[in-house]
Parts: C-alpha cells; sequence; structure tokens
C-alpha cells in the first residue's frame, strides 16, 4: 500500500502476491455448490474435509495462481502506477516469481485431481473445471487476449469466475453438476459483471490513458452506473423469479427477494448519486446481500435436489 511500511519477509511476500482478500468469493462459491448440491452433510468429517479441500484449491491455490500472474503480466504498468508493489519494488526476483505461478498452479491441478479420486468419479470433472479455470486465469491477464483490457469480456470474466465456477466445483464435487444449473449460474454471473464495473469507477483517468475500455470509460460515468446497477439488480430479481414461478421454492424466493431490497435502497443511497465517491461505500454496504442471495439460491437448489431424491427412492420401494 501507499506510503506504508513495504514487507522484506520472502514468505509474506509470496502471501501478499496471491491477494488473500480475494479467494474469499471463491470459498463462498464453493460453499454455495456444496449447498446446491443437496447431498453435502455439515457435520460428515468426510464432507468437511473434501469440502475445506476444495475451497484450498479454488482460494490460496487458483485464485492465487491468477493474482499472481495478473501482477507478473502487469509488472510493467505496476511499476508506474503502483511502483511499491512486490513485483516492480523488486522486492521478489522474477524466478522466484515464476517458481510461484507454477506450483500454485500444479497444486490447485493436483488438489482437484485429487478430489476426483476421492470423490470417485469416473469422469475427472474438478481437473477439468480447475483447467478450464486456469485457462480463463491466463487468459485474462496474459497477452495477446488480456480480456481485462475490455470493458464486458473483463468484468464478465471476472464476474462468472467468481460465482458460476466455484459453485459449479461445490456442486460437482458432492452431487451432480446438471445443465440447468449451470444455465443459472453463468446467468447469476451477470451480478457479478456489474459489481466488477463498481470498481471500475476509481479508476476512470488510469484506464483511459492506458487505453483500457472499462465501462465507465467507453460510456461515460452516467450511463455505466445504470448499466451496473440494472445488470446487478435485474439478475437477481430474474432468479428470484425462476425460484418462485420455476422451482416452486416460494421461500426461497422471497428471502432472496428480501435481499435484493437493501442493495436497492444502497444504490439510490450511495452509489447513483456520486458512483467515484461512494464506491466502496456501496460495497461495504450492499455486498454482504449479494452474497447471501446466492447461498440462499444454492440453499433453494438443494432444497429441490432432495425433494426430487426423495420422491425417486420412494418411487422406487
Ligand atoms: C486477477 C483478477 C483480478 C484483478 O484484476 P485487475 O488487474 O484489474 O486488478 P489489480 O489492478 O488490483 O491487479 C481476477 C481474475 C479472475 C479470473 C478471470 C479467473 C479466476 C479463475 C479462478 C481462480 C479459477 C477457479 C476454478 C475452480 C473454482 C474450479
Amino acid at each position: 500500500m501507499k506510503g506504508a511500511a513495504l514487507e522484506t519477509d520472502i514468505w509474506k511476500i509470496r502471501v501478499q502476491l496471491t491477494k488473500p482478500v480475494t479467494w474469499i468469493p471463491l470459498i463462498w462459491g464453493v460453499a454455495c455448490g456444496a449447498a446446491a448440491s443437496g447431498n453435502y452433510v455439515w457435520n460428515d468429517p468426510k464432507d468437511i474435509a473434501q469440502l475445506l479441500a476444495c475451497m484450498m484449491m479454488s482460494g490460496p491455490f487458483l485464485t492465487g495462481y491468477t493474482q499472481t500472474i495478473n501482477d507478473w503480466y502487469d509488472r510493467d504498468i505496476d511499476a508506474i502506477n503502483e511502483p511499491y508493489r512486490p513485483i516492480p519494488s523488486g522486492r521478489i526476483s522474477q524466478q522466484d516469481v515464476i517458481i510461484q505461478i507454477w506450483a500454485l498452479l500444479l497444486g490447485g491441478l493436483g488438489i482437484s485431481y485429487g478430489l476426483d479420486v476421492w470423490a470417485g468419479h469416473e469422469f475427472p470433472i474438478m481437473l477439468v473445471l480447475a483447467v478450464f479455470g486456469s485457462f480463463i486465469s491466463y487468459i485474462y491477464s496474459a497477452p495477446p487476449l488480456k480480456l481485462k483490457q475490455s470493458g464486458w469480456a473483463g468484468n464478465y470474466a471476472l464476474g462468472s469466475s467468481y460465482i458460476a465456477l466455484p459453485w459449479w466445483a461445490g456442486q460437482a464435487l458432492f452431487g451432480t453438476l446438471t445443465p440447468d444449473v449451470m444455465v443459472l449460474t453463468v446467468a447469476y454471473s451477470l451480478a457479478g459483471l456489474g459489481i466488477a464495473i463498481v470498481n471500475d469507477f476509481k479508476s476512470i483517468e488510469g484506464d483511459r490513458q492506458m487505453g483500457l475500455q472499462s465501462l465507465p470509460v467507453a460510456f461515460g460515468v452516467d450511463t455505466a452506473k445504470w448499466i451496473c446497477v440494472s445488470t446487478i439488480d435485474v439478475t437477481q430479481l430474474g432468479v428470484a423469479a425462476y425460484l418462485y414461478w420455476g422451482l416452486g421454492e416460494t421461500t426461497y424466493a422471497a428471502v432472496l427477494l428480501a435481499l435484493i431490497l437493501p442493495q436497492i435502497f444502497f444504490q439510490f443511497k450511495y452509489f447513483l448519486p456520486d458512483p467515484i465517491a461512494n464506491d466502496v461505500k456501496y460495497q461495504a454496504s450492499a455486498q454482504p446481500f449479494l452474497v447471501f442471495g446466492l447461498l440462499t439460491t444454492g440453499l433453494a437448489i438443494g432444497h429441490m435436489n432432495q425433494v426430487a431424491a426423495a420422491a425417486a427412492s420412494s418411487g422406487a420401494l
């Protein structure tokens, strides 16, 4: 951080490169997927151990890999804008960064395959998801695609990787990942796109100078702020409608609706009047409601799966 004393311990620098705060959404997403499977038993030691291993794979390993590779490919820009970061400040050697990237990637892939074996999967779905996620991470940061340079593609990659991918991992580990849930979570990721746009308001000038087409740069602040809140709200309202009318999960739909209303309140209180000054205040106030909405949806799908399994087994008797 600017002005703060710079860390010199190599292990603390390594952890700093992985940005631990960014592991949290992935870890949460895995829990939502486990809930959605309908099979996760909260006090079963084996389930707990598998869940923790899956969270470890998604958070410290694969998100850690993502963040390290992102800082690696941004090292020249960071040398100008944020020279105090670990790589441009020279506090970690380039060779050590490369070793860290490979160690986290191979560690994450190794855990994913271990989970496939442990869960007795015939098809290595966890490994496939981990390879796919790592590929998205790579093209997000690395040239020639460098998705982060494009407002829509970069933010959607971010939103879907934080919402859909870890959910899929949690659900595939404990149950079956079905096409309807894949479509639902890919759609839910549009809310993640909206959340990612919120973060773009703080860096409009820098992005413009660097030629990054973030949505506030491309459309201007006023249009971008409405695109942002519309994607967040319409997506979640759509999911609530699907829970209510599509799945008949009326209680969960009502809870989700109750969690959307405070987000709209905070949009009008903080974000819409001044998205540049109030972006952090808005995220801090509204995001907890969004993430609990995600869990509510996972629980609703899990409940539906349990009811379907009970009906199937009573029909088989
Ligand atoms: C690197 C990321 C965000 C930082 O972007 P930015 O450069 O704008 O920010 P800084 O200036 O602060 O550095 C996150 C990118 C996420 C990526 C698109 C995909 C993540 C994939 C998952 C980690 C994979 C998980 C797979 C698993 C659950 C099976």
